[in-house]
């Protein structure tokens, strides 16, 4: 049987999904011979996220298509049957009614009604706001709900987790594993939902206490840094479902607290982190626990599906699992709602310009910093106004406390390390910034991921040093196309600044101008300035300038310029550039040049230049001839870099590039050894 997978091809206001056989790296077959390959398609009206549809297997469940035309059947059933009485009211109050959800539901062929979804949970979704699935959710309903083993893969924030929780929570009370689930005191469990993280536990279980507690099924969450007590008293009351991080489970399990002999259903979510985290032992030994895997459901859920996935599914899923891909072979592997830019910004610069990236891209909503290391996460938050860190090394009750006041809007910027990249769902949260570019590209896609989720719209910026970074790499395999901006002009901040310092003029009281107006006048008579530039230093001072500085456009650095220089001839490399300048400038001030970069035509180099040196660099030229230097506002194409290269190492002596580099980006560890989950190490990533 030829393997069926789903992708998705996505543009902003656009999903058609469509079958793609060339995506079959997971092997995945469908074995069922009545397979029918239901193409839906849906013209998008209104409002742009309705996705186009094609059913997996409907062979032997009522699908939206059948259900959409039994009802209008039904209507016009209703119709016939109306006429010549059209004083009954009741009667036609319940026509009324009837079209309109034929309407409803002809419009959104994914409306929660058109599902297999019990009246409770409807309402407990209704509750949410969610009336209709998600492409994700509705491609794998019946599927799951009809029992079987499933892949499923979508791009951040497109609804995973109700995925796996509403079929999973249907098939108890009223599918297939309501008839051998366990209940009253005592019972064991009849779900198990491993996650790489405990704060994703905690969202994932919160979930599965509102749906499931609205069907009657209790939900307990395990996982590290928090005491045994509790946990261990509610898995002797009994519980339905378990929901987790694997170092805790696996020790409950050593210590005979839960038994898997009754599991109807195992989750991994995220499955790849578990393995990057080191879970990789704890997860076999705890799916391996379960005696009679045939009984058992298993599923896979991911935004990104490294190769090794295709080892765990083929381990643990049956053969005739299913695959639902809404990314497949698609180029754009991360969230098509984010505006991805890249930003040149040395490490010193970062709390300067951090600021202002916020103010110009954070729409006044929540943002999350990614910085690489504990340290550094640290550090960040310590500077920067009102934010707070997040990282592995923190006390689990008061991430628990940051996490809840993120949430509830008690602060708005976040610095974290990857322990909230992964499927953290926070509302508002508009910007991501990373400090530099992660090492790889399922980091990239999970960061930027914490916004644009559910539809809605976010921006990523991700900062890199021009001396070492390189997003090539990254913008490669994960299909982004980075815009490329230059930092946030302090002076632009400062002009919207003082728009809105004026208009909160005129909101002042008249009762301030008796108190006030003999010192303004006394301000007038002794200043030299005018009345206008005058009040514009009063503006300045309302919206907290005491000066405006100038940032540079590769370093972000204030109180320094770009300069362009050219020679009339071809530039091979930066040793050639500090050769030139030390033809004419002062030994010490080419050491100081920060960022020098090469134009990608060739015939230039950019650096930065401190503005108070600005002088000796412009006047010296004249002693260079055919050498040209030039202040830029615009920053030019320039040549990648492949920071690990000796290619610009040498320098001619100043301060070249490979002097800068010496450590390396992350002086904790190389590789994935430097992963920690214990933590302890200040530079680990956790
Ligand atoms: N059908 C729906 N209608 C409206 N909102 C929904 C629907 N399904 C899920 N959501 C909301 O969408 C958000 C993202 O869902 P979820 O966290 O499951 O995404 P995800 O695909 O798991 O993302 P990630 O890969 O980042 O973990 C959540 O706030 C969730 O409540």
């Amino acid at each position: 049987m030829p393997s069926v997978v789903i992708a998705e091809a996505q543009s902003a206001d656009k999903k058609k999904i469509k079958k793609n056989s060339e995506v079959a790296e997971m092997e995945v077959e469908d074995n069922n011979s009545a397979e029918k390959k239901l193409k839906k398609e849906k013209k998008e009206k209104k409002s742009s996220k309705k996705a186009k549809l094609t059913d997996l297997d409907d062979s032997n469940s009522e699908s939206p298509v059948k259900i959409k035309k039994e009802k209008k059947r039904k209507a016009l059933e209703i119709d016939d049957n109306e006429e010549g009485r059209s004083d009954n009211t009741s009667e036609m109050k319940k026509k009324i009614k009837f079209e309109e959800e034929v309407e409803e539901k002809e419009e959104n062929p994914n409306a929660v009604s058109n599902f297999r979804i019990s009246p409770p949970l409807r309402e407990a979704l209704k509750a949410k706001g969610i009336e209709a699935l998600f492409a994700i959710q509705a491609m794998t309903f019946n599927t799951i709900l009809d029992g079987s083993d499933l892949v499923g893969r979508a791009r951040t924030g497109q609804g995973k987790t109700l995925a796996f929780v509403l079929p999973i929570l249907e098939s108890l009370t009223n599918g297939p594993a309501k008839e051998s689930r366990k209940t009253g005191y005592g019972k064991a469990p009849s779900v198990l939902v491993l996650l790489p993280t405990r704060e994703l536990a905690q969202q994932v279980a919160a979930d599965f206490e509102v749906y499931g507690g609205a069907l009657g099924l209790s939900c307990c969450c395990l996982y590290g840094g928090s005491s045994y007590g509790p946990q261990l008293n509610q898995l002797k009351r009994g519980v339905d479902i378990v929901v987790g991080t694997p170092g805790r489970i696996k020790d409950h399990l050593e210590s005979g607290n839960i038994d898997f002999r009754s599991l109807k259903f195992r989750v991994l979510d995220e499955a790849d982190e578990m393995l990057r985290m080191g879970f990789v032992d704890d997860v076999e030994l705890i799916l391996g626990k379960v005696e009679d895997s045939s009984k058992v459901q298993t599923l896979l859920f991911s935004a990104t599906l490294p190769s090794w996935v295709k080892q765990i599914s083929s381990k643990f899923l049956k053969p005739d699992k299913k695959t639902v891909d809404l990314v497949g072979n698609e180029k754009m592997k991360a969230s098509t709602n984010v505006r991805h830019f890249v930003l040149p910004c040395t490490a010193s610069a970062r709390a300067q310009l951090i600021p202002d990236i916020i103010s110009c891209y954070g729409s006044g909503g929540r943002t999350i910093i990614f910085a690489e290391t504990k340290d550094s996460v640290s550090t960040l938050s310590g500077v920067l106004p009102g934010a707070r860190a997040l990282h592995g090394d923190i006390q689990q009750s008061t991430r628990e406390v940051t996490l809840k006041a993120f949430r509830s809007g008690k602060f708005s910027t976040l610095v974290a390390t990857d322990v909230a990249a992964r499927g953290l769902d926070i509302d508002d949260v508009q910007l991501i910034i990373q400090c530099e570019p992660p090492r790889d590209v399922e980091a990239y896609i999970h960061r930027s991921g914490r916004t644009g989720r559910a539809g809605k719209s976010g921006v990523a910026v991700m900062l890199y040093d021009p001396r070492k970074s390189n997003f090539a790499r990254i913008e490669r395999e994960s299909g982004v196309k980075f815009e490329r901006i230059s930092a946030p002009q302090p002076s632009d901040i400062a002009k919207s600044a003082g728009v809105e310092a004026a208009e909160k003029i005129n909101e002042i009281s008249d009762s301030v101008i008796p108190v006030f107006k003999a010192a303004a006048e006394e301000l007038l008579n002794s200043s030299d300035l005018t009345p206008t530039d005058l009040l514009a230093k009063a503006l300045a001072n309302a919206a907290g300038y005491t000066e405006i500085k100038s940032r540079s456009l590769l370093t972000s650095l204030e109180n320094h310029v770009t300069v362009l220089l050219e020679c009339g001839r071809h530039i091979f490399s930066p040793s050639y550039v500090y050769g030139a300048l030390r033809r004419f400038v002062p030994e010490d001030k080419v050491e100081s040049i920060q960022g020098l970069s090469l134009t990608a035509d060739g015939k230039g180099a950019v650096f930065d230049v401190a503005t108070q040196d600005l002088d000796t660099f412009l006047a010296g030229q004249g002693n260079a001839p055919g050498v040209s230097l030039e202040v830029v506002t615009l920053l030019p194409d320039l040549q990648e870099r492949e920071p690990l290269r000796g290619r610009f190492g040498g320098g001619g002596g100043g301060r070249g590039f490979s002097g800068r580099r010496g450590g390396g980006r992350f002086s904790g560890g190389g590789g994935r050894g430097s992963f920690s989950r214990g933590g302890g190490n200040r530079n680990s990533r956790w």
